[in-house]
């Protein structure tokens, strides 16, 4: 598939921080603030940027490698926790009921079938990946079907009016799939790499480690992006690098969650790097191999809180602040507007 992604129009950048320098406040004092309200002005070509139906897509599947036990969870789990997003009672729903964010329940390839009247949105391209410690987790076709149906999905939400699209998902034993496409992607050693997931503790961190050491010394295939999705992704993070190209493609803000959704991030720039400039970066996951993966990303996270649920929480818990950075943006009165004094003795930054 290819992607057709433009850079955003960093033109504007000065227009906007004038408008920004004009607001009554000392130039600079909204911080982070500003930075956002500057990449959401020049991701809309726009000095007065809008945030339009605000979407979570929260792709599930399951791992064939959860049965080698890299998880402290068993893989029933997974489609039991997408039947709580779709009863309402996740932390997932209550984060968006209270910000008013719209979550959309994408079954990518869970080992289960859901009620046609469920309310999943059904994408499955399998029940579930092969275990990558001996095979590839996944087809090359699935790899492709995969990667088309999250652009797809994409699609559909843009045409319906949502300019601003936040990534969660679930899948029990994902953070290993992560884990080694950021070993990959970013030649880091495994041991960096690889973190406690839904909560291991130090034998159960070992037994993993060891797992994924056999898994990447079983792997002979040339290392191309494609190659390493295919091997070792979940159908989940295959269908959110498609799903992340085509967001950007469309020009949509891209809100980026914690450890698996950043390394279905690292594999899209890997594909087209102009992804990045579309992305905000909600939080710094507690999963340690998230602030290599930030750094890697060059990325700073609004927030840190030390969750390490996934889901999208981050996205949802963050929102408000980039509700706020378009708000300041566009209601904010001018110095001139509110009759309120300049100083001439600091300089526009
Ligand atoms: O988003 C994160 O940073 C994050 C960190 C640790 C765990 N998770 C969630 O926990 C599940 C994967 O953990 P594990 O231990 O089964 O690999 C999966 O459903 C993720 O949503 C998510
Ligand atoms: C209960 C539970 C909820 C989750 N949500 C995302 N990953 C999860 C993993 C577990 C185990």
């Amino acid at each position: 598939m290819k992607f057709n992604i433009e850079k955003p129009n960093t033109e504007l950048k000065e227009s906007l921080r004038h408008k920004i320098d004009f607001k009554t406040k000392p130039i600079g004092s909204l911080g982070i603030l500003e930075d956002l309200a500057i990449q959401i002005g020049c991701i809309q070509n726009s000095l007065s940027p809008e945030l339009k139906n605000p979407t979570i897509m929260v792709f599930a599947a399951d791992h064939g490698i959860a049965l080698d036990g890299v998880s402290p969870y068993p893989q029933e789990v997974t489609w039991q926790m997408v039947a709580n997003f779709l009863n309402g009672g996740a932390a997932i729903n209550v984060f968006s009921r209270q910000n008013g964010i719209d979550i959309k329940i994408i079954d990518a390839g869970v080992n289960h079938d859901f009620d046609k009247n469920s309310g999943v949105i059904n994408a499955k391209i399998d029940y579930g990946t092969k275990s990558y410690l001996s095979q590839a987790a996944m087809s090359q076709d699935q790899f492709e079907h995969a990667l088309k149906q999250g652009a797809d999905l994409i699609e559909k939400i843009h045409h319906n009016g949502c300019n601003i699209i936040g990534f969660g998902e679930m899948g029990i034993g994902n953070t290993s799939s992560a884990a080694i496409l950021l070993h990959y992607f970013t030649n880091l050693d495994l041991r960096e790499c690889v973190g406690r997931g839904t909560g291991w503790n130090d034998e159960g961190l070992k037994k993993k480690f060891e797992i994924l050491s056999k898994a990447i010394s079983n792997y002979k295939t040339e290392n191309t992006v494609e190659n390493i999705l295919t091997h070792f992704g979940g159908f989940e993070i295959v269908m959110i690098v498609g799903a992340m190209l085509k967001a950007a493609e469309l020009k949509m803000i891209i809100l980026v969650d914690g450890f698996i959704i950043s390394s279905a991030l690292l594999a899209a720039s890997k594909i087209n790097s102009t992804v990045l400039d579309y992305c905000i970066y909600t939080h710094k996951s507690n999963e340690s191999g998230h602030k290599h993966m930030l750094e890697c990303l060059n990325a700073r996270a609004i927030l840190d809180l030390e969750m390490r649920l996934g889901e999208g929480t981050g996205v949802a818990v963050a929102y408000p602040l980039i509700e706020s950075a378009v708000n300041f943006l566009n209601q904010m009165a001018s110095f001139e507007d509110a009759g309120v004094s300049n100083s001439d003795k600091v300089t526009a930054s």
